[in-house]
């Protein structure tokens, strides 16, 4: 729209730089303030040479100019960008609180309150994404943020990143991996809503539901979709429901965005202003 505030050109000397926040096989996320306005920021700094290692540059515009359209309250804000000689920056929304995941470490899994809330935010904010043609948005927990009243932040751009916490190292998330994605397939938007199913679980079970052993059992478990549910923690029958209309191997099976919102787990559940500080 036109009264977009014009692109101003950033560099560095407009930022104070601080405290490392996380980093990845491309670079580092800093925490930093913006000196003119005092507006703290996370700064994302990527290696010339490691994107030109990985060979990501076209990837990463991409993604950027992706990005810094998406304009919701459950998404990460990409305010804008610059680079020098050596990196690129992208100047990002600071989320406060920080990774959900070690919301889900510290309490084990979270209460059915909390779990819906953020699927539904998260429901909203793909939905949003699909809108404008955008997919896969990458929604492993490590790229799950939380902002200063605990509203979840979809904080990254899709692309692999190793969390500060060496706890879940990058080959864990192939537990997020669909069938169609392991069985080579193409994938389409219908691949969000498998990843919707694992999360629910995770969330509610403190763990992906096809965890096992070696990398091959774990693609035999998702390629059967051998689901089953513990009996602690006791989850209730609407979310093992919802669960399981999720983690379906024919895609076009899954529920819908859409009825996962109207689900009734979700309209029981989910506090609609995003917020659930209940335990
Ligand atoms: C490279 C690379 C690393 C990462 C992963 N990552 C994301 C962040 C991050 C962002 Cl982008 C925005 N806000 C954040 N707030 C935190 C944070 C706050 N607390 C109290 N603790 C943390 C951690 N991290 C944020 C950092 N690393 N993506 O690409």
């Amino acid at each position: 729209n036109n009264n977009e505030s014009p692109k101003r050109q950033w560099s560095l000397k407009d930022f104070d730089v601080g405290k490392p926040l996380g980093k990845g096989k491309f670079g580092r996320v800093y925490l930093a303030r913006e000196v003119r306005s005092k507006y703290i920021v996370a700064l994302k700094v990527i290696f010339r040479e490691q994107m030109k290692k990985y060979g990501i540059h076209r990837q990463l515009m991409r993604e950027m100019e992706i990005q810094t359209s998406l304009r919701h309250p459950n998404i990460l804000r990409l305010y804008g960008w610059f680079h020098d000689a050596e990196r690129i920056f992208m100047i990002l929304e600071y989320a406060h609180r920080g990774e959900l995941y070690r919301e889900l470490r510290k309490n084990g899994h979270l209460s059915e309150k909390q779990a819906a809330t953020y699927m539904l935010s998260l429901t909203q904010a793909l939905a949003y994404c699909h809108e404008k043609d955008v997919i896969h948005r990458d929604i492993k927990p490590e790229n799950l943020l939380l902002d200063h009243e605990g509203r979840l932040k979809i904080g990254d751009f899709g692309w692999a990143v190793q969390s500060r916490s060496k706890r879940y190292t990058m080959c864990g998330t192939l537990d997020y991996l669909a069938p169609e994605m392991v069985e080579n397939k193409g994938h389409d938007f219908a691949i969000d809503n498998w990843t919707m199913g694992i999360l629910c679980y995770e969330f509610l079970y403190g763990v992906p539901p096809f965890e096992a052993e070696s990398q091959s059992d774990t693609f035999q478990r998702i390629r059967k979709v051998e689901l089953n549910f513990p009996s602690t923690p006791r989850i209730s029958t609407e979310a093992r429901d919802l669960i399981g209309r999720l983690l379906v191997k024919d895609s076009s099976k899954r529920l819908s965005l859409q009825e996962i919102e109207e689900h009734p787990w979700i309209i029981k559940n989910a506090d609609p202003s995003g917020i659930c500080n209940t335990r």
